[in-house]
C-alpha cells in the first residue's frame, strides 16, 4: 500500500535520511521507532510532501506519488497527523474536522467518526485549543480520517499524553484498522504502545533503518538497547 524506496533527504548540504526503504501493507500497522533526532519526523514530512527528496521514490496503492505536492498526496489517499498535533486552536472542534472534508468534496462530518470519537460530538462547539492533550490527539486523527485516507501517518501520537489515554488510543487505532483496512505508519518512542499496536516494528538510527521485525519475532532487549541513550 505504501512503498518507499531508497529515500535520501537533506537539510541543505546535510543529508539526514540515507536511503530508507520501507513498505506498509494493506491494513498493516507499522511502528517506526528511534531516539530523538534519528530522522522519524524528517521521514514523515518527506512522505507527506512537506520536505523535498534528494532522491528515491514513494508509491501509494500502486501509484507513484514522488513528484506530487502535499495536497495531491492527500487526494491520493495519504493522511498525516504531525508531531504536536497542530490542530487549529481558535477554531471549534467541528470546524477543525471539517477542514478535512473538502478533500472529498463532502459537506458533513461522517457519522462513523463520531462513533469512533464520541467526545468530539459532545465538544463540537468548543475551541480546539481548550481540549486536553488526549482529546486534541483524537481531533487530529479525526481530521486526518475525514480525508478518507488509505494510509495514515502519525508522528509520535503519544507525546504528552497520559498512560491510560495512550492505552485507549492504541485500542482505537487497531479498531479503525480492523473496521476499514486502513494502513497505519506511526513513529513512536513508547515501547509498550509500540508492542501493543504494531504488526511490524522498524528502528531508525542515524537516518538508516537498522532493525526490522514482526511483532511476533521481536527481540525486546535488542529493541530497548536501540531506544536507550
Ligand atoms: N529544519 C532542519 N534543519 C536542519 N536540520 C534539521 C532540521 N530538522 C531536523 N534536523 C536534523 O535532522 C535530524 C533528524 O531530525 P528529526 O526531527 O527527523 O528526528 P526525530 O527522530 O523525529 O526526532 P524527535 O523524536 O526529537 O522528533 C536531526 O539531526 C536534526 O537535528
Amino acid at each position: 500500500m505504501l512503498d518507499v524506496r531508497n529515500l535520501h533527504v537533506a537539510y541543505g548540504a546535510s543529508e539526514v535520511l540515507h536511503g530508507v526503504d520501507l513498505q506498509v501493507g494493506h491494513g498493516e500497522i507499522v511502528v517506526l521507532m528511534g531516539r530523538n533526532g534519528m530522522g522519524k519526523t524528517t521521514l514523515m514530512k518527506s512522505l507527506i510532501g512537506n520536505l523535498s527528496l534528494r532522491s528515491g521514490s514513494i508509491g501509494l496503492d500502486g501509484k507513484d506519488i514522488t513528484k506530487l505536492p502535499a495536497y495531491k498526496r492527500v487526494e491520493s489517499g495519504l493522511a498525516y497527523v504531525p508531531q504536536g498535533r497542530m490542530i487549529f486552536p481558535a477554531m471549534t472542534v467541528t470546524e477543525n474536522i471539517e477542514t478535512g472534508l473538502f478533500v472529498r468534496n463532502e459537506k458533513y462530518v461522517p457519522e462513523n467518526l463520531y462513533k469512533i470519537f464520541p467526545v468530539l460530538r459532545e465538544m463540537g462547539s468548543r475551541r480546539g485549543g481548550n481540549l486536553s492533550g488526549g482529546q486534541q490527539q483524537q481531533l487530529a486523527i479525526a481530521r486526518a480520517l475525514a480525508t478518507r485516507p488509505k494510509v495514515l501517518l502519525l508522528d509520535e501520537p503519544t507525546e504528552g499524553i497520559q498512560p491510560s489515554i495512550i492505552l485507549e488510543m492504541a485500542q482505537t487505532l487497531k479498531q479503525i484498522r480492523d473496521d476499514s483496512g486502513l494502513s497505519i505508519m506511526v513513529s513512536e518512542q513508547v515501547l509498550s504502545f509500540a508492542l501493543d499496536i504494531a504488526d511490524r516494528i522498524l528502528v531508525i538510527e542515524g537516518g538508516n533503518i537498522v532493525y526490522q521485525t514482526t511483532k511476533e519475532d521481536v527481540d525486546v532487549e535488542k529493541l530497548t538497547r536501540f531506544l536507550s541513550v
